[in-house]
């Protein structure tokens, strides 16, 4: 499996981008949320988005959705193609209703199925959504009342969307046989909804070892040698991870 990171940085970052992901898996793309930067990044990346087989989302923050309507219009009107949807169950009608609804809505074309391949997906329930990329949606807190879902993929690498610190899942998931664990991160503490490096540093090394750091701010730089084991992980870096 190759990663490449559409952006590293938070909501507010602008030398970054929002952090996105692109996998890449026995020939197939998919994208892991569709924030605001993300078409610029693709284009920096000189991909469009009919590159994109499928999109999975992780929560409803425009840096995670906001690039979904210009997703949307553009497989409608210059690719005319519906593309794969993966949207946990219970964040579907808000997507459409509180999200998209706004720009998407016109005659003929009143619902995300006229625009995508809408599947569903269900907390604790893995789901093959493309050959050889399995995802399994595990709700994590973010922001109160308001779900957010991370990525156990393949049983072996863990993404998180936004979420607070959980050492408990983190122990279980490196348990489970976790190896990779791409982890959003607010440099400086104390965090308000994510989880802070100094959260993050309590953990024993040797689960840091497999920690990259993602979703940081712009002040990334000045937290160099400040991480531990940890590493941060790069915009448009190609990783691989089997
Ligand atoms: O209760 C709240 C809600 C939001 N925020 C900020 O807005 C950002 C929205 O995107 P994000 O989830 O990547 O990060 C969030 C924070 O930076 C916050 O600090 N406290
Ligand atoms: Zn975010
Ligand atoms: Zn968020």
């Amino acid at each position: 499996m190759n990663l490449q990171m559409l952006g590293t940085g938070n909501a507010f970052a602008k030398k970054y981008f929002n952090t996105n992901a692109l996998f890449y898996v026995e020939g197939r793309t998919v994208m892991l949320d569709c924030g605001i930067t993300a078409p610029l990044s693709l284009y920096q990346l000189n991909k469009s988005f009919n590159d994109i087989d499928a999109l999975l989302i992780s929560h409803i923050h425009a840096d995670h959705i906001g690039g979904i309507e210009e997703f949307a219009f553009q497989m409608k009107f210059v690719h005319k193609r519906k593309p794969l949807l993966y949207v946990p169950a219970v964040l579907v009608e808000r997507l459409w209703e509180f999200s998209l609804k706004g720009g998407l809505l016109q005659d003929e074309f009143y619902s995300l199925d006229d625009y995508f391949e809408v599947k569903l997906l269900h907390e604790g329930a893995a789901a093959e959504i493309v050959p050889g990329f399995k995802v399994e949606p595990i709700l994590t807190k973010h922001i109160p009342n308001k779900p957010s879902f991370s990525y156990f993929i393949n049983e072996s690498f863990f993404y998180s969307a936004d979420m607070l610190f959980d050492r408990a899942l983190l122990e279980s998931l490196i348990e489970r046989g976790c190896r990779v664990i791409f982890h959003d991160c607010q440099l400086s503490s104390p965090a308000a909804v994510h989880a802070s490096i100094d959260d993050l540093l309590t953990l024993p090394e040797a689960i840091q070892e497999h920690v990259w750091l993602m979703h940081y701010d712009d002040s990334k730089d000045e937290y160099a040698g400040q991480t531990g084991r940890m590493r941060f992980v790069d915009q448009h870096r190609m990783y691989n991870f089997e």
